[in-house]
């Protein structure tokens, strides 16, 4: 566990040295790199911060591609935008306990494979989930190693929370709704120390430089991984 000193003195260094990390992987570090489960409330942030880290880290960090049932529409490519499958080849990995979470909507079924999260880790990137407060409950039962970083999002308030999703204009009154139902439950949940780290979303650059520092061992691990 690093100290909070240590934690501080890497994050200044990975900020002088954010770099892409390039197409070709250059050697592999033999420590492990921990998958990163993000969750919170709708509106925390979640979005926003991996774009920043993404922007900042070019090449670093990958979302798992998912698994679904549902037809490809034009333009997606299997592997790419989902790994397309039939439904009984979705089954069939449900028997193996191949996957970490998966759930069905209007009729298809979607899932995250352990091995789509291996693929990204197996190429030297830091692999993200951005789930919800049941994406969680379930990585947390599926048993996956390396265990994963498991970090909070938390907005300063509901208040301020419903102002951002008011603000940012994607939701309806029922969905928003239904958005701000779900917050206590997600905050109670990640009262109990679910996570690994909450990080509160008051001020943007703030946030921000914390969850650079929570993550700056991975990092410098999956930036020595494309030197
Ligand atoms: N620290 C901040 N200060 C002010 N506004 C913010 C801050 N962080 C995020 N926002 C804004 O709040 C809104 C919600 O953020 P974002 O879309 O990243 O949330 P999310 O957690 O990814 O939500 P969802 O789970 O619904 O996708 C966005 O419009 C974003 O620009």
């Amino acid at each position: 566990m690093l100290t909070w000193l240590v934690q501080t003195r890497l994050a200044a260094v990975l900020m002088k040295s954010a770099r892409n990390c390039g197409k070709s992987l250059v050697t592999m570090s033999a420590t492990e790199l921990r998958p990163i489960v993000m969750s919170g409330p709708s509106g925390s942030g979640k979005s926003t911060l991996l774009e920043k880290l993404f922007k900042d880290y070019p090449g670093c960090f990958a979302f798992s591609v998912s698994h679904t049932t549902r037809k490809p529409r034009p333009g997606e490519k299997d592997g790419v935008a989902y790994h397309f499958v039939s439904e009984e080849q979705f089954k069939k990995l449900i028997a193996e306990n191949g996957f970490l979470e998966y759930a069905q909507f209007s009729g298809n079924f979607y899932g995250t494979s352990k091995t789509s999260v291996k693929e990204i880790t197996n190429s030297g990137k830091l692999c993200v989930l951005d789930v919800e407060i049941n994406g969680v409950k379930n990585i947390k039962k599926s048993g996956l190693k390396p265990t994963p970083r498991y970090i909070f999002i938390s907005p300063p308030s509901p208040e301020v929370l419903e102002k951002r999703l008011r603000d940012r204009k994607t939701e309806t009154e029922e969905s928003l709704k239904k958005r701000l139902a779900a917050v206590k439950e997600a905050q109670e949940y990640a009262d109990t120390g679910a996570y690994d780290f909450i990080i509160v979303n008051d001020d943007l650059e703030r946030a921000y430089s914390e969850l650079k520092s929570k993550l700056a061992e991975d990092l410098i691990i999956v930036q020595e991984n494309f030197k």
